[in-house]
């Protein structure tokens, strides 16, 4: 049943974790516990949403993500800015697209007839996955530009993690749209950090592999690349094995952390933790981007992995901690409500606050279902991953990354001589 609350009448929906923890420890002992309290940039403008709900495979859900958000109070919580994403144009685009991929987007744009042109859109992947829809090059460029102001916000240091949900297309590559993602808005956010950042850390939390993340910087030392997904024969995109370490220059900078169906929330977490904190040490990043890609999520037509908000959550809440530079992106995620409802908990982790379990009354209010509640509830589908295959994974995990230790110790060895 849908109460038409008054606003003054809506309880506040956001408890902050801090005032629980603090209220009963001295003043000066409460700075251990209290998570530094972080200014966070959310990008959002009406604009980017109504073009965003045009992506064909998610219609609609930027509106869901953003009006859940909202109905939660939290864009009008102290800590939090809303900034309007900057105009994205096409050189922002051409700093890892090539120029007739850009003029083939651009020329589609005010294309009606999206037969036309087959085999052209064909050769650069604007096929059934990633199918032409009008306005097309509008969105690609709100897009990036959403996430290159997300990028601005940190490198200005007003803002400790900034947070756009309309990003995190990380299967695009230079010349080719693919797995639904027509521009890379990832890879283009972290050259564009690497000019602030001396190493940049990507870390996919999305059920399928940042491949094209990946590729773009499997030469370089600059950006280490950190993906967990799902690796199965078949299973898009098909890459991302243990042995996937990069090449040259990067070699070792790629690491990839391959899981079979069924990862619960504490066999995830602890993977995760184990992985980042190894990662974290042996790179000592100065800047991180995520992408949180929802389709890992219990719930989503994927039906792969067997997570909930609490283990995501608790994912980026220890990366967060590090109190680094964050730039927080979308990406998959095809369970509307349930994507909705991560990327809001998301947003209060970053923040530091705990949302109430009922599901605010707003416009899309009935979409929440049958029980109208934040939190998602595990399925009893088996975990396909056993104790030995993960511990034989993170092993061989650890020992690469720890060749970044002495990779990054020599190069500083060198700069010293
Ligand atoms: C077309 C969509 C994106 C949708 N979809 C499902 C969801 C619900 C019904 C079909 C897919 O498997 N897709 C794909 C098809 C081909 C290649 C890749 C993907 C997904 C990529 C991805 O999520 N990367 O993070
Ligand atoms: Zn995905």
């Amino acid at each position: 049943p849908v109460t038409n609350l008054r606003e003054k009448e809506v309880p506040t929906a956001i408890t902050p974790a801090v005032s629980k923890v603090t209220e009963k420890i001295p003043t000066d002992q409460v700075a251990q516990f209290a998570p530094k309290l972080r200014r966070v940039a959310y990008i959002w403008s009406p604009q980017l949403i109504d073009l965003c709900n045009l992506l064909p495979r998610v219609l609609h859900r930027a509106s869901r993500v953003h009006t859940l958000i909202e109905s939660y109070g939290l864009l009008t919580y102290g800590p939090i800015t809303v900034l309007p994403p900057i105009e994205g144009g096409k050189e922002h685009l051409l700093t890892f697209h090539s120029q007739e991929y850009v003029d083939l987007l651009e020329f589609l744009n005010e294309e009606e007839d999206s037969e036309k042109w087959m085999e052209k859109k064909e050769e650069f992947g604007i096929s059934c996955d990633c199918p032409s829809f009008p306005r097309i090059f509008e969105v690609a460029k709100m897009i990036v530009g959403a996430s290159l102001t997300g990028v601005q916000a940190l490198t200005s240091k007003e803002y400790q993690v900034a947070i756009n949900w309309t990003g995190g297309w990380h299967h695009s590559r230079r010349d080719e749209a693919a797995g639904f993602c027509y521009v890379n808005d990832i890879v283009i956010s972290l050259l564009k950090l690497t000019e602030s950042f001396k190493r940049v850390l990507y870390i996919d939390l999305d059920l399928h592999h940042g491949d094209a993340v990946q590729d773009a910087f499997a030469h370089t030392s600059r950006i280490m690349t950190v993906s967990f997904h799902k690796y199965s024969p078949g299973f898009y995109p098909g890459t991302g094995s243990v042995e996937d370490v990069g090449y040259g220059r990067g070699r070792y900078h790629c690491v990839n952390v391959p899981l079979e169906d069924g990862i619960t929330d504490v066999v995830f977490y602890t993977v995760v933790k184990r992985v980042m904190f190894e990662v974290q040490k042996a790179y000592q990043p100065s800047a991180v981007v995520i992408q949180c890609g929802a389709d890992c999520l219990v719930g989503d037509p994927m039906n792969s992995f067997n997570l909930t908000l609490k283990g995501i959550g608790n994912c980026v809440d220890f990366i967060l901690r590090w109190n680094l530079p964050t730039l927080l992106l979308g990406g998959g995620g095809y369970h509307t409500p349930n994507t909705a409802r991560c990327w809001t908990q998301l947003t209060a982790v970053a923040l530091g606050v705990r949302l109430k379990s009922e599901i605010p009354d707003h416009q899309f209010f009935l979409e929440y279902g049958p029980d109208y509640q934040l939190e998602i509830t595990p399925s009893n589908r088996p975990d396909l991953n056993t104790k030995d295959c993960l511990r034989t994974t993170v092993q061989t995990v650890f020992r690469r990354v720890r060749l970044v230790f002495q990779v990054l110790s020599i190069g500083n060895w060198m700069l010293v001589q």
